[in-house]
């Protein structure tokens, strides 16, 4: 579905991302994986088209077989959330602060369907029902009326509102306490395995794709260090930067281990 060859990132004469590849079929989960700085950001801006302009991509990134490295601006916004879609770590600047979360939501499917008003609405109460909010109470909502977790929900509602073929999603969960985190995490899986929605997941912290990720992508100062099936390089990681990022992961005592598998049957 998504398939990168051979991308560089550059600013000047200074190569911020090495030739990269990535493949990103339906229905997969990604992980972006590595230290701060590493270029994991640099490449999800560059497939929506979002780099700064002083920096230059260069290479080929293919979605469904369309090219879309040299789109202008006006095609890349008519991509962006119908075929792209994004949620940052930054969830208060997804919003406006003082335009209500459903007026926000409306605008996105008013730009980019014909949809009449009461269809945008029942589309906006869907996907708030959908990311486990109460709908009408949110959809009426002003930004700062919600807490850090129901605003990413919400950023996520928006992200699906035009049902895009890939979720880029960089470190959404980092700005949360850990319980809304994993809560998001199960949310965006539960999503996944209902639409076949693609996730590229970019994280600096590998424990939180150890369950979700099919593929891991590990780099590191701009250069891809190692990728496959992510249960092959959490168990028998090759390249000394995954081996020490996976040893950053800290390890429960065996009968805690235990502990949390029974819970987690349980619930
Ligand atoms: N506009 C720019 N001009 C010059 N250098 C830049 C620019 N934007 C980013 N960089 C540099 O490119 C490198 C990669 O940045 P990037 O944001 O992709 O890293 P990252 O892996 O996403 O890090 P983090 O986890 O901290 O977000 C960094 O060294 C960063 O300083």
């Amino acid at each position: 579905m998504l398939s990168i060859r051979g991308l560089t990132v550059h600013h000047q004469l200074q190569t911020l991302v090495h030739p990269l590849d990535l493949q990103l079929h339906r229905g997969e989960w990604l992980a972006l994986a590595g230290e701060s700085g590493s270029g994991k950001t640099l490449t999800s801006l560059a497939i929506g088209g979002l780099l700064s302009a002083d920096l230059h991509a260069h290479g080929s990134i293919q979605l469904e077989g369309k090219e879309l490295l040299h789109l202008s601006e006006p095609e890349f916004r008519h991509i962006r959330g119908r075929e792209i879609a994004y949620v940052f770590q930054d969830y208060q600047s997804a919003f406006t602060p003082f335009i209500t979360i459903g007026k926000q939501m409306d605008e996105m499917i008013r730009a980019h369907t014909s949809l009449s008003r009461q269809q945008r609405q029942h589309s906006c109460l869907a996907h708030l029902e959908q990311v486990e909010l109460p709908a009408k109470p949110v959809y009426n909502s002003y930004p700062f009326e919600l807490s850090g977790g129901q605003l990413q929900r919400a950023a996520i509602a928006t992200a699906l509102l035009l049902s895009p073929k890939v979720l880029i999603a960089d470190e959404p969960t980092t700005a949360l306490d850990s319980l809304t985190s994993r809560s998001i995490i199960q949310l965006i899986q539960r999503i996944q395995q209902e639409t076949g929605i693609a996730i590229l997941w970019i994280t600096h912290d590998l424990r939180q794709v150890q369950r979700t990720a099919d593929t891991l992508l590990i780099m590191k100062s701009g250069q891809v260090v190692e990728s496959g099936k992510s249960h092959s390089i959490f168990f028998h990681p090759t390249h000394p930067y995954t081996v020490q990022l996976l040893s950053s992961i800290p390890k429960l005592p065996s009968r805690y281990r235990l502990e949390l598998q029974n819970k987690q049957v349980n619930t």
